[in-house]
């Protein structure tokens, strides 16, 4: 816990919670697999001049609290939309990146009015059958070992070679809040993960979207973000040089100037 941080139950669980800025309009994030709500220091930095923030760690995450799984992403929307309930939180922008943006569609689909915005970074509508292994195997990997193996491999997917080259530091930062994710929590997101399948559903989304992609994602490709830009009218396609998963961590700059963007456009 930081100073700041906030427990807030929902979903049965106790939630790392916090809350930047005092006044303006609220934006929500919602993390990626493996990650905390720090992954956006960078954005918050900037939009909390003017807007409330709200993150908070995911279920099986960071702080908050965890549950056997497997979990399922009305699991883990319904949690998102409980920690809203219990702050008060009305109507906001939503930002998921990954599973985040897995997270977010579900909400935004269960709970239309409550969204003024969406960002959907580096995340999909829909896998194909042949990710069902990976995923099985990342969670028995981590239920049988612990995170120490997928915490060396993974932030090889989640930055360029360019970015480990030059800011070592932060890809131990990440890889250290990798291993230490409560494994029963990661096995049991990415029990959720291969089953996101909201694409038919997409188009009932009217509010303005910002699609955001790092050009080099290997996990969620440039072909899942253009799937979810043609389901989505009101959508924008963000093409990031230079990133690869986490694109706003590798440049937050180009990332926070979209999310700058669609909230100017957004009522
Ligand atoms: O962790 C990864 O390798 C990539 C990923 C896919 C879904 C998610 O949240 O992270």
């Amino acid at each position: 816990m930081t100073e700041g941080d906030r427990m807030i139950e929902a979903g049965g669980i106790p939630h790392r919670v916090r809350i930047d800025g005092t006044s303006g309009p609220w934006v929500v994030f919602s993390n990626s697999l493996g990650c905390t709500l720090e992954m956006w220091d960078e954005q918050v930095a900037v939009l909390s001049a003017g807007h409330r923030v709200l993150r908070y760690d995911t279920r099986g995450h960071g702080g908050s609290g965890s549950t056997s799984g497997p979990y399922d992403f009305e699991l883990l929307a319904g949690d998102l939309l409980a920690i809203l309930d219990a702050v008060g939180v009305e109507r906001c922008t939503l930002v998921g990146l990954s599973m985040g943006g897995m997270i977010a569609q579900h909400a935004a689909l269960a709970q239309p009015e409550r969204f003024t915005g969406l960002a959907l970074a580096d995340t999909t509508s829909h896998y194909g059958r042949e990710v069902s292994d990976f995923w099985a195997g990342r969670a028995a990997t981590a239920l049988s070992q612990g995170l120490d193996s997928i915490a060396l491999t993974t932030p090889l997917r989640w930055f360029t070679p360019a970015l480990v080259a030059r800011n070592p530091e932060l890809v131990r930062r990440y890889q250290r809040t990798l291993r230490t994710t409560n494994p029963e929590g990661y096995a049991g997101c990415c029990a959720a993960i291969p089953h996101i399948d909201t694409t038919a559903r997409l188009p009932a989304i009217d509010v303005p979207v910002a699609v955001i992609v790092g050009e080099h994602d290997p996990s969620t490709t440039i072909e899942h973000a253009r799937r979810l830009h043609a389901a989505i009218a009101g959508s924008t396609l963000h093409i990031i040089p230079e990133a690869a998963h986490l694109s706003n961590v590798e440049q937050p700059e180009h990332f926070t100037r979209i999310l700058l963007d669609l909230l100017r456009g957004t009522p």
